[in-house]
């Protein structure tokens, strides 16, 4: 079978989109980690299907580079509203349902794709680090000299420790810059690799740096791949009108043969 293709990047973190609002894709978990493959394949952090809805301006459909479907990627949304733009779907807002329910999104006029996030209100405290769920779950770890940290090695020990082996967790080391701005690096679960940047990582991270008791935040993020905002209102231990903004790039596309 020839499989048409898209390959689009947020910060680094790449995605294979496949439009399948007229066809029928049923991929394997096989096939899906096959297309992702870096040697073998196209290679991404993930793939996404770009699924009709009829209640919505799409649906958004979300595997992991191992091929198994996994919940929400904040940079993989920001890239579906992109592909979706860039393939005549124009809309000023978009409205596309997800694996954690609805989502809005925009362009900005340098035309970085704002997502607006589900609510967040609990953030756990875990041994003096942080665990929170921002669409997928994240284990929140504050570090100094991140740029010498040993993130694979970090990250895979607690994504495989006891208490997190069998659902998993993406691990994200944070750095406060200043007060407005912190640098993150994720070991991603179903990817089982650090990746250049992972948009609800990023999210998790900076409701932990909130700086307002109550009231609006923006925190600039520095990751591997670029540079992303956060934009929330926080009243409490409460998140609400969580955006994630940043770049969401056409890189090629092609065929490839299954
Ligand atoms: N890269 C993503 C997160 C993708 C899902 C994650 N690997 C998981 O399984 O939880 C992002 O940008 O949010």
């Amino acid at each position: 079978m020839q499989l048409n293709f898209y390959k689009y990047q947020g910060t680094g973190n790449d995605f294979i989109i496949l439009d399948n609002r007229t066809k029928n894709f049923t991929l394997t978990t096989e096939q899906i980690n096959f297309l992702c493959n870096r040697r073998f394949g196209i290679g991404a952090d993930g793939l996404m299907l770009l699924n009709q809805s009829n209640t919505y301006d799409f649906e958004m459909k979300y595997y992991n580079a191992d091929g198994n479907e996994s919940t929400m990627c904040g940079n993989g949304g920001r890239c579906l509203v992109k592909f979706a733009n860039d393939i005549g779907l124009k809309k000023e807002n978009y409205h596309f349902i997800a694996i954690d329910g609805p989502h809005e999104a925009h362009f900005e006029k340098n035309g970085w794709v704002d997502l607006q996030m589900k609510n967040v209100d609990n953030i756990e405290h875990y041994y003096g680090d942080f665990l929170l769920n921002t669409g997928s779950p994240h284990y929140v770890k504050i570090v100094t000299d991140i740029d010498n940290y040993e993130v694979f090695k970090e990250g895979r020990a607690i994504r495989f420790s006891k208490d997190f082996e069998k659902e998993g967790i993406n691990v994200n080391f944070v750095e406060m810059v200043n007060e407005d701005t912190i640098t993150v690096r994720t070991y991603e679960r179903g990817v089982e690799n650090e990746t250049l940047s992972c948009g609800t990582g990023v999210t998790a991270a900076a409701l932990v740096f909130a700086h307002n008791d109550a009231g609006f935040n923006r925190i600039e993020v520095n990751t591997l791949g670029g540079k992303l905002a956060v934009e929330f209102d926080k009243l409490g231990e409460n998140f609400s009108n969580i955006w994630l903004c940043g770049p969401a790039t056409f890189v090629f596309k092609g065929e490839i043969e299954l």
